[in-house]
């Protein structure tokens, strides 16, 4: 697509103060020299909800995976520029400790098949070999079930697989399955997408009320999702942070017009 950039690129993206997070100028490559982001510099505002937008492959999900280092995951990766949480290079930290503070949900809800509902809650615990005593264990479990709402419908079945609840109950097990290790931001890449109107509603409200204690960061391909719940929203196109801001205002009077035709559904 033609594009014609309306605005400077300082008046496209959001300064955000004190920033939780702040990227600056991340590139990350899968191999060799292409890279999948580029220069990517945006700061993530604390107990905010921030959603990433664009088109498939435009590197939402390497953006969100740079932001616990899961890309690393992947063989022969690379990135430059710098991600740090509260001050702190992210890339100097224990990857392992560094998802405890970051958790991440994934697009299709993903229980341990083989473990029950209260094992999947701990399972980074039980996966990092940290042993807890019994009665720790039992209010992580409470406490994370409560938080996604979940308690009362599984109170009575925490020793079933969690493979028996719903899709919608499932995802939101993930979210507690994150929340048990007590982070400060959850990442969450298109956690709704494999669910039906009514589970996603459920999400969506619970999502808004975890930023309360939680800094949340989400890629969406469903810009009326990201409309709804996120305070800020980023817009990607092949790798590049075109438009970065607050979400009413993106909605209402994007800046570049590669947002506009995004978002007006010209293409997608
Ligand atoms: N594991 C990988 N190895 C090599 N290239 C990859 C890998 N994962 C993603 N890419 C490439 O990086 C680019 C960005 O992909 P990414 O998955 O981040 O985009 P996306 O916006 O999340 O896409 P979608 O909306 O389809 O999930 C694409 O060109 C993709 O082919």
């Amino acid at each position: 697509m033609e594009s014609t950039i309306l605005n400077k690129k300082e008046d496209r993206i959001i300064k955000v103060d004190s920033p939780l997070l702040n990227i600056d100028q991340l590139s990350v490559s899968y191999g060799g020299d292409k890279y999948s982001i580029n220069k990517v510099s945006a700061g993530i505002q604390k107990n905010k909800i921030t959603a990433i937008m664009g088109p498939s492959g435009c590197g939402k999900s390497t953006l969100l995976r740079a932001i616990n280092r899961m890309h690393e995951l992947y063989p022969d990766t690379h990135h430059k520029g710098s991600v740090t949480l509260d001050g702190e290079d992210i890339y100097k930290i224990n990857p392992i400790e560094l998802r405890r503070k970051i958790g991440m949900v994934f697009q299709r809800p993903n229980p341990f098949p083989t473990m029950s509902i209260y094992d999947n809650v701990i399972a980074a615990y039980i996966l990092n070999g940290i042993k807890l005593k019994r009665s720790e264990k039992d209010q992580i479990v409470e406490k994370s079930l409560r938080e996604v709402g979940l308690w009362d419908e599984t109170k009575d079945a925490l020793h079933k697989r969690g493979t028996f609840l719903s899709g919608g109950q499932q995802q939101r097990l993930c979210i507690a399955r994150a929340l048990a290790y007590a982070p400060e931001v959850i990442l969450l890449d298109e956690p709704t997408s494999a669910l039906d109107p009514i589970a996603t509603a459920k999400i969506e409200d619970l999502l808004v009320e975890l930023k309360k204690k939680y800094t949340i960061v989400l890629v969406t391909h469903n810009m009326a999702q990201a409309a709804r719940i996120s305070d800020y929203s980023m817009f990607m196109y092949i790798g590049e942070l075109v438009e970065y801001g607050k979400t009413k205002n993106m909605f209402t009077t994007p800046k570049d017009e590669r947002t506009e035709a995004y978002l007006t559904g010209k293409f997608g």
